[in-house]
C-alpha cells in the first residue's frame, strides 16, 4: 500500500469549483488574476455556487437575499457575551457560534438540495455577523446591524468598525475576500467533505472547516505573519532574526505551500494592496519588512509566500485586530467550503481512506493485575 505523508500528490475527487494547474489558481475556470482584479466577492460566491457568473439581476437577487439573512439568533449573541473574552480565541468562538447557529435553523437537518443550498446562503450572510459581534461585544460594545445599501466587504467593515468604511478600505478587502474565497482541496475544504460525506448536515461540516483553517499551518499562519512583524519591529532586524528562526529549525509563518512551487499567484495582489495601504497609514515598515523576509526566504529556502504572507499587512493597515485576521479568512472561505459541500452532496460516496498499520502484532493479552 503506497502511503504519501500528508496525501501529498494524492487526486481524492473531481471537482468542477476551482483547479490549481502550474501554478494557476482559477475558480470555475476563470483566472483568479481577472476576478481579483474585476470582481465583486458576491460575484465569486454566485460563480462558486453556480458554476456560472451572474446577470446584473441575479446578483441583485444574491445580495438582497444575503443582506436579508445577516441577522443572528439572539441567543448566540447572549452566548458570546457569556465568554471569558480575554483568553476565547475568535475561531473558537466563530465555530461554536456557527454550530450553535445550526441550533436555531429549522431546516438544519433537512437534506435536499434546496434546503441545502438555503443554509449556504443563511451560513454565508450570518458568518461576518458572528465575526464582527463578537469583536465588539469584547470591546464593550454593542453588535452593530448591517446597512442594506452597503455590498458585503463594506458591511463587515461597517459592522466590525461602527462607521462607513474609506473606498479604498472596500476596494482592499473585497479584493483579499475574492482572493481567499476557495482553493482546491485544502485541509479545510477536505474536511467540510470528509464531514458531510458521511450525510451529516451544512451546520456540521463548516465546523469541521472551522477547526481545521484555524491551525497555524493553514489559516491561522496570516495571525502569527504579524505577530512575527510585530517581534521583528525594525525593517534592519528582520534577516537576523529569519536566519535565528530557520537556525532553531522553526517555520517561518506566511512561506511555502503544499501544492504551489513556484509562487502563490495570490501573494502579489496581496502585496501590491499591502505596498499601497502601508504608503497611506504612514507604516511602510510592514511592507517594506516582509520584502525583505519574502526575498529572503524564496533565495535561501527557495520557498514562496504564501496568501497569508502579505494579507497580514494589508489587515493590519485596514485597523483590524490580529486574532481576527483567520476568522476573516473564514468569512470568506465559507463560499467555497459551501460550494464544495454541495458539490459533495451532489455525488456522494463516504470518504474514507486505508491507514498502513506499522504498530506491533500477535500481542498475548495481560491480565490487567499482571502488567
Ligand atoms: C492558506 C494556507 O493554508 S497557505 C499555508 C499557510 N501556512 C504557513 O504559512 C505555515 C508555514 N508553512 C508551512 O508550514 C509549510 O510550507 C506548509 C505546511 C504550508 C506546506 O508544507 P509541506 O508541503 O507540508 O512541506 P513540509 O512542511 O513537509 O516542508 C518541506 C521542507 O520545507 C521546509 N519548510 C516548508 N515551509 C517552511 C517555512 N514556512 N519555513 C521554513 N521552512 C519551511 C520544511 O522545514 C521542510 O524542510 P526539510 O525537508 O529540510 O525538513
Ligand atoms: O491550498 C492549500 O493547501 C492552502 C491554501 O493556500 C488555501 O487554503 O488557500
Amino acid at each position: 500500500m503506497s502511503n504519501p505523508k500528508g496525501l501529498e500528490g494524492i487526486v481524492a475527487t473531481e471537482s468542477s469549483i476551482s483547479s490549481i494547474i502550474d501554478d494557476k489558481l482559477t475558480y470555475v475556470g476563470y483566472d483568479i488574476d481577472d476576478l481579483a482584479e474585476n470582481s465583486s466577492f458576491e460575484e465569486v460566491i454566485y460563480l462558486l455556487w453556480n458554476q456560472k457568473l451572474p446577470t446584473q439581476s441575479e446578483l441583485d437577487s444574491l445580495k438582497q437575499e444575503l443582506a436579508d439573512n445577516m441577522s443572528i439568533p439572539q441567543e448566540v449573541i447572549d452566548h458570546l457575551k457569556s465568554y471569558d473574552l480575554k483568553t476565547v480565541h475568535p475561531m473558537a468562538a466563530l465555530r461554536t457560534a456557527v454550530s450553535m447557529v445550526g441550533l436555531y435553523d429549522e431546516e438544519a437537518d433537512v437534506m435536499e438540495e434546496d434546503a441545502n443550498r438555503r443554509k449556504a446562503l443563511r451560513l454565508q450572510a450570518k458568518i461576518p455577523t458572528i465575526v464582527t459581534a463578537f469583536a465588539r461585544i469584547r470591546n464593550g460594545e454593542e453588535p452593530i446591524a448591517p446597512k442594506s445599501d452597503l455590498g458585503f466587504a463594506a458591511n463587515f467593515l461597517y459592522m466590525l468598525k461602527g462607521k462607513d468604511p474609506e473606498d479604498i478600505e472596500v476596494e482592499a478587502f473585497n479584493k483579499a475576500l475574492v482572493l481567499h474565497a476557495d482553493h482546491e482541496l485544502n485541509a479545510s475544504t477536505f474536511t467540510a467533505r470528509v464531514c458531510v460525506a458521511t450525510l451529516s448536515d451544512v451546520y456540521s461540516g463548516v465546523t469541521a472547516a472551522i477547526g481545521a483553517l484555524k491551525g497555524p499551518l493553514h489559516g491561522g499562519a496570516n495571525e502569527r505573519v504579524m505577530k512575527m512583524l510585530t517581534e521583528i519591529g525594525d525593517e534592519n532586524r528582520a534577516i537576523e532574526y529569519i536566519e535565528e528562526k530557520l537556525a532553531n529549525k522553526e517555520k517561518i509563518m506566511g512561506m511555502g505551500h503544499r501544492v504551489y512551487q513556484n509562487g502563490d499567484p495570490r501573494a502579489k495582489h496581496l502585496k501590491e494592496m499591502s505596498r499601497q495601504l502601508t504608503g497611506i497609514t504612514g507604516e511602510t515598515k510592514w511592507y517594506d519588512m516582509s520584502v525583505k523576509i519574502e526575498e529572503y526566504i524564496k533565495e535561501n529556502k527557495g520557498l514562496p509566500a504564501n496568501v497569508d504572507f502579505y494579507s497580514a499587512s494589508v489587515y493590519h493597515s485596514l485597523g483590524i485586530d490580529h486574532d481576527l485576521f483567520t476568522p476573516i479568512f473564514a468569512v470568506s472561505r465559507v463560499s467555497g467550503w459551501l460550494a464544495h459541500i454541495l458539490e459533495q452532496y451532489s455525488n456522494n460516496r463516504l470518504i474514507r481512506p486505508r491507514a498502513e498499520y506499522v504498530g506491533p502484532n500477535k500481542q498475548a493479552y495481560t491480565p490487567i493485575d499482571q502488567r
